[in-house]
């Protein structure tokens, strides 16, 4: 998968990109990262990307020409046809289903905003999606961005090895993740639960299903309300329940 930015902050993205797991898929060659910078296509002798708010108010507005001429760069860089993102309070609230469906996609630009946004007239003619990583103002786009190629990337067939595996994630399953331990078995902050050494791999898993089901119960319902639960989980939800108020 190829993933182009359009940013301001061409070091910034390559850095979020370099580290960890997306690092590793971008060395095995899994993912590609390329940046574009607007200002590299400004014409005039300051090289400017910003302009004026139109009507007054505060702020500035990014210019519709270095956006323009930058996208069709990247555009032109590969043959793939390329699904424009813009990321934005205004967007779609991203989710991991976004995240696997975006994942299966053979290339993606993501046009990161400063200043106070970028001119209405470019997104209508060229951004194919807007998303936004949650209900909170950030001063530009690309820690958006940066969530969204951590989240793509980490799912690239052999990003992640075994140990690591995507299924078992939360939200992969709609549940919040069960808790997790190391060792030693027995610490000043408590003890491993003993069904976790017990070896029993079928009474591990539905501990952890029911550990997850619980705390999805506790902490986000409303995840709860979007699934149906098979009769297993049902029951070890009706568990968890129990005992939670015993
Ligand atoms: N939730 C998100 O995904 C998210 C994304 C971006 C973002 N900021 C960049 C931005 C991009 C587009 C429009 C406005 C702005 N802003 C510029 C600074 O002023 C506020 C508006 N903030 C939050």
């Amino acid at each position: 998968m190829r993933i182009d930015v359009v940013t301001l902050f061409p070091d910034f993205m390559r850095q979020c990109a370099a580290v960890g797991v997306v690092g590793r898929a971008q060395q095995r060659e899994l993912l590609q990262v390329e940046t574009w910078n607007p200002r590299d296509y400004a014409t005039d002798n300051y090289r400017t990307v910003d302009g004026r708010t139109c009507g007054g108010g505060p702020g500035m507005v990014m210019l519709i020409e270095p956006l323009r001429t930058a996208l069709k760069a990247m555009r032109e860089a590969a043959p793939e046809p390329v699904r424009v993102i813009y990321l934005s309070p205004q967007g779609a609230r991203l989710t991991q289903g976004r995240v696997e469906a975006l994942a299966k996609l053979p290339r993606i630009a993501l046009l990161c905003g400063r200043y106070e946004g970028v001119d209405e007239r470019l997104l209508a003619h060229e951004v194919d999606e807007e998303l936004s990583i949650g209900d909170y103002v950030l001063s530009g786009g690309e820690l958006g961005a940066a969530v969204v190629i951590d989240a793509v990337g980490r799912l690239q067939d052999g990003a992640l090895n075994d140990a690591q595996s995507a299924e078992q994630d939360s939200f992969s399953n709609g549940l919040l993740d069960c808790p997790h331990y190391a060792k030693p078995v027995r610490d000043a902050y408590g003890e491993v639960p003993a069904v976790l050494l017990s070896g029993d791999h079928a009474a591990i898993r539905r501990w952890r299903l029911k550990q997850a089901l619980g705390r999805t119960w506790l902490r986000r319902p409303e995840l709860l309300a979007q699934r149906a639960l098979d009769a297993e989980s049902r029951a070890l939800l009706e568990e968890f329940r129990r005992e939670y108020f015993a």
